[in-house]
Parts: C-alpha cells; sequence; structure tokens
C-alpha cells in the first residue's frame, strides 16, 4: 500500500500567529482599537482591523507581521510539536509542512525556516514547502486553517482537513467537510482512515 501523504500548514496549525499579531499590535499601538481573539471573524487579519478602522494606512497591518523576528518568535500552538513528532514516526506515512510566505519575504522566508529548525528539528528543515498555490502540491491530505483554498489547479490532489483557529470557529462548513478542532482531536483516525480509502 502506498504511504499516506499529509501537509500540514504553519501558521494557524503549527505556530499561533493570530496571538502574537495581536501582542505586537497592541505593544506597538497600545492607543488603537483592536479585535480581540474570540471576536476574529474570517482568514484576512487585515480586512478585520481595516473595517475596525477605515482610516488604517494600506501597509499598517502589514508592517506588523512584515517585521523582524515576528514569524520567529510564533509560539507554537498547543500540542504541534508533538503531534508532527508523532507523525513523522509513523509508518507508511510522509509528512510535509507546506505554508504560503507572505509577500513581503524578506525576513518571513528565512525565519518560518529558522522557526522549525527550533521547534520541530532538523529532518523537517528538509520537509518545508513553500507556495503561495497550495493547490500544485500532490498530497492526500492537507491540514490548514485557512477555510477556502484555491489555486491554478481546480482539483488539488488533497483532502482539506480544516484545522479550527480563531478565526474561522464559526465558519460553517458544507457537510462533507471535515474539521481537526486542535492536536488533541484524532488526527490519526483521519490519516488511518485514508490509508483505508
Ligand atoms: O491576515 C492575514 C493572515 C495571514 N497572512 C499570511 O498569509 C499566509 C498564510 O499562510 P498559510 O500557509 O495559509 O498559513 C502566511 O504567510 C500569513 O502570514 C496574511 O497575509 N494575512
Ligand atoms: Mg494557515
Amino acid at each position: 500500500m502506498p504511504p499516506v501523504r499529509v501537509l500540514v500548514d504553519m501558521d494557524g496549525v503549527l505556530a499561533d500567529f493570530e496571538a502574537s499579531f495581536l501582542r505586537l499590535y497592541r505593544s506597538r499601538h497600545p492607543q488603537l482599537p483592536y479585535v480581540a481573539l474570540d471576536e476574529r471573524r474570517g482568514f484576512s487579519v487585515e480586512a478585520q482591523y481595516r473595517q475596525l478602522n477605515p482610516g488604517l494606512a494600506a501597509d499598517f497591518v502589514r508592517n506588523i507581521y512584515g517585521s523582524p523576528n515576528f514569524f520567529l518568535d510564533l509560539v507554537p500552538i498547543p500540542g504541534a510539536v508533538e503531534a508532527m513528532q508523532e507523525m513523522f514516526s509513523l509508518n507508511e506515512t510522509e509528512v510535509f509542512i507546506c505554508t504560503s510566505p507572505i509577500l513581503k519575504y524578506e525576513y518571513c522566508v528565512k525565519e518560518k525556516y529558522a522557526w522549525v529548525e527550533k521547534h520541530l528539528g532538523p529532518q523537517f528543515v528538509q520537509r518545508l514547502v513553500m507556495s503561495r498555490d497550495k493547490t500544485i502540491v500532490s498530497a492526500d491530505l492537507l491540514i490548514d486553517d485557512k477555510v477556502d483554498i484555491k489555486g491554478v489547479e481546480p482539483n488539488p490532489s488533497w483532502e482539506h482537513i480544516v484545522f479550527t483557529c480563531w478565526h474561522n470557529r464559526h465558519t460553517e462548513l458544507e457537510p462533507h467537510r471535515r474539521r481537526l478542532e486542535s492536536w488533541s482531536d484524532d488526527w490519526k483516525a483521519i490519516i488511518d482512515g485514508k490509508r483505508r480509502e
């Protein structure tokens, strides 16, 4: 039987982008209104902050996560590191990290590599795929917090498992779509189920 190949997203799945964004935003702009984590709706932080404060400059929000050390200092999502080590050691399972760098890539790309080495070790540095378009990457499963993943390939090979995160917890999914609520949820059952398909 061929191995099950799993792609695991970084921001919102392995690394806590949302909490770090809010912390840095509030420390830099304590006088400005902010969106609390349990008020987050929709993937784009920028879109929600612009709704809250339409006067914000075009790159105001992007400058926060485009800052040096932003991506390096992201805190791991609870259970993520342990789950990845366990997934890596499973028989007949190929695990890769699949992440989209921001367009202001100066710090982001290097720091994503450094984050992976720091928290997951060198074996995962070799398994880091960066692509703005995940539909062209071939796998059986993609665990990702972004609800709508679009790209040039209309029929990606993977099944998208939506990882629950602050911005998507209220999003209603079509009945056939599946979620992983957290790393305490049964991710192994999802992989084993795929093995049997
Ligand atoms: O509001 C946001 C939130 C995140 N980003 C960046 O987009 C990518 C998302 O990557 P995934 O691989 O889908 O997790 C990432 O680089 C975030 O930093 C954003 O641009 N705007
Ligand atoms: Mg993500």
